[in-house]
């Protein structure tokens, strides 16, 4: 965890105060010396989202879909790869009054590290996450594959990120050949699988069901609640 407080600048030593020139000739001296000056900096702050959740996946897997589908964030949609350009944070509104913030960033291709595609240096904004949701896209051969080429990437970004919980979501379940496709995924990761379609809503309260077990169990401050629902 990084520290919560630095020190961006040193002010400079105080001054001698009236009370320092205090002496039996001088019961009430007005004399005082200034203090020396502070140091100076120019600080770039970059603010890195702070999401609970972050969404990873190839662009066009459904991520900013997903994001609209179950929070009131409204990032653009759109048939072609690349569509969101900035990381967008949306936040699950619980009855129990809970709130999980999701992050969405651009899509990351195979060789991101490469600076191929947008590049991988969104993944910052995931860095974070108290927990990770690698988006796969159904209806594309071998989404395993996806997955693999995902967790290499964040490898090259920041080892860290591997070992950060996670979850599968397996998108686009609606279209052909979706199932059998999850069913070959089940059989080649060990990573908890939730399939979903951003489109109809298949699946979606599990899903948010599931986000919420995974805060419960990686918010070490809050004490865990075990009845809550979805709004
Ligand atoms: N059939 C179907 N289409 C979906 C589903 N989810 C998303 N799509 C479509 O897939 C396309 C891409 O969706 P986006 O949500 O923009 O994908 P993204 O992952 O945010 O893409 P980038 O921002 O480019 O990384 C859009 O045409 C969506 O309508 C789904 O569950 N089923
Ligand atoms: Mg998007």
């Amino acid at each position: 965890m990084l520290p919560r407080q630095f020190i961006a600048a040193h002010g400079g030593a105080g001054g001698k105060g009236n009370r320092f020139f205090l002496s039996n000739e001088n019961r009430a001296p007005m004399e005082a010396t200034p203090g020396e000056s502070g140091e100076e900096r120019s600080l770039q702050l970059e603010m890195k989202s702070m999401a609970h959740a972050g969404m990873v996946g190839f662009p066009n897997a459904g991520k900013s879909s997903l994001l609209r589908l179950f929070s009131n964030a409204r990032p653009a949609v759109a048939s072609y790869p690349f569509t969101t350009l900035n990381p967008h944070v949306g936040v699950i509104n619980y009855r129990d009054y809970e709130q999980i913030s999701v992050a969405d960033i651009p899509g990351i291709i195979e060789g991101a590290h490469q600076n191929r595609g947008l590049g991988f240096a969104f993944l910052r904004h995931i860095q974070r996450c108290l927990f990770l949701l690698y988006v796969l896209d159904l209806s594309q051969p071998e989404p395993w594959t996806q997955f693999h080429s995902l967790q290499y990437e964040l490898r090259q970004f920041d080892e860290s990120l591997l070992h950060r919980p996670h979850i599968i979501v397996a998108n686009k379940i609606d279209l052909p050949q979706a199932r059998e496709a999850l069913q070959l995924l089940r059989q080649k990761t060990q990573s908890k699988v939730i399939a979903v379609s951003a489109l109809t809503g298949e699946n979606a309260e599990e899903l948010i069901m599931h986000l919420r077990e995974l805060y419960d169990e990686h918010q070490p401050s809050q004490q865990n609640r075990k009845t809550y629902s979805y709004w």
